[in-house]
C-alpha cells in the first residue's frame, strides 16, 4: 500500500459552547483517517458535523486538543508556527466564497505573485510570466491579470483562487464547499477544473461538501461525518452502493429524492 501523505489519528478538538456557559462543544471526537498522494477524499455530512473543523485542523489552521497529524510521517499536530512554516506551502485551502478570500485592493496578478515571492518559488524577474502560466492553467486569459476581485465573476474568481493555491505546488488541497456558492452552470466547469489540476499534479485533495452528487462525481473515497465522529469511510461507490450505517443510508436516501422546489440545485 502507498504511504499515506496525511494520516490523522484520534483527533479531538472542542470549542466553547455558546449555548451553555462554561460548556464545551466537541467538534472532533476521535477522528482518524488517511489521505494517499493523489487521492480525492470527500468529507460529507450535515451542517455542523465537523467537516470544516477537520479540514482546518488537518492543515493546522487549528491546533487539536489531542491526536496526531502525520504529514509524510512527521507529527505536525503541536508544532509552533515557526516550525510549521516549511510545511505550510505543501497544504493549501480553497474556500467557499472566493470574493472574501481575496484582498479587494489587490489585482489578481498580485494575489498570485505574493505567495510566489514570499516562498521564493521563482526568481523575481520570472514572476510575471509564472503568473500568466498559472492563470492559463486554470483557464483564465492573460487579460484577467490586472483585474481586481470585484471585476470578476464568482467562477472566474474561484479559478483564480485555485491558481493561487496551485502556485505553491502543494501536495494537499482542502477545498471547503468550493463550488457551492457558484451558479449551477459554472459549478460543473470548476469541478472539471479541480479534477484536471488534481490529475495533472497528482495532488491529494480533501473535498468538503454537503452535496452528495458532487462527492460521487469527484471523489475516490468518501468519509461520512456525524456529530464530530467519522461514521464510515470507503471507496465512493462502496459507500454510496452499500452504506454500512443507518445515518449514511438516510443521507444517501436524500440523493434519490427529487430536489425540493426552491431548494439547492444538485
Ligand atoms: N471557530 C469556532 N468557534 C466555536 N465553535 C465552532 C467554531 N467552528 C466550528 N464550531 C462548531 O463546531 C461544530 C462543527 O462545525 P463545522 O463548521 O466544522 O461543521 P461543518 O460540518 O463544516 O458544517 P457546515 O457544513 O455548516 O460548514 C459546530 O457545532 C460549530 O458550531
Amino acid at each position: 500500500m502507498t504511504e499515506p501523505l496525511l494520516r490523522i489519528e484520534n483527533l479531538i478538538l472542542r470549542f466553547p459552547d455558546p449555548q451553555r456557559e462554561g460548556g464545551v462543544l466537541t467538534a472532533l471526537d476521535g477522528v482518524s483517517l488517511d489521505v494517499a498522494p493523489g487521492e480525492i477524499l470527500g468529507l460529507v455530512g450535515e451542517s455542523g458535523s465537523g467537516k470544516t473543523t477537520l479540514g482546518k485542523t488537518a492543515l493546522r489552521l487549528y491546533e487539536p486538543e489531542a491526536g496526531r497529524i502525520l504529514l509524510h510521517g512527521r507529527d505536525i499536530a503541536h508544532l509552533s508556527e515557526a516550525s510549521l512554516r516549511p510545511h505550510r506551502r505543501a497544504m493549501q485551502m480553497v474556500f467557499q466564497d472566493p470574493l472574501s478570500s481575496f484582498n479587494p485592493r489587490q489585482s489578481i496578478a498580485t494575489a498570485i505573485a505574493t505567495p510566489l515571492l514570499l516562498h521564493r518559488l521563482c526568481p523575481k524577474a520570472e514572476v510575471p510570466a509564472r503568473v500568466l502560466a498559472i492563470l492559463e492553467e486554470v483557464g483564465l486569459p492573460a487579460a484577467f491579470a490586472p483585474r481586481y476581485p470585484h471585476q470578476m465573476s464568482g467562477g472566474q474568481l474561484q479559478r483564480a483562487a485555485i491558481g493561487r493555491a496551485l502556485a505553491l505546488s502543494p501536495e494537499l488541497i482542502v477545498a471547503d464547499e468550493a463550488v457551492s456558492k457558484l451558479d449551477v452552470s459554472v459549478r460543473a466547469q470548476i469541478l472539471n477544473l479541480l479534477r484536471d489540476v488534481q490529475r495533472r499534479a497528482n495532488l491529494a485533495m480533501i473535498f468538503i461538501t454537503h452535496d452528495l452528487h458532487v462527492a460521487r462525481f469527484l471523489c475516490h473515497r468518501v468519509a461520512v461525518m456525524h456529530f464530530g465522529k467519522l461514521l464510515e469511510i470507503g471507496p465512493t461507490e462502496q459507500v454510496f452502493g452499500h452504506p454500512r450505517h443507518d445515518y449514511t443510508k438516510a443521507l444517501i436516501g436524500t440523493l434519490r429524492r427529487p430536489a425540493k422546489e426552491g431548494g439547492d440545485p444538485p
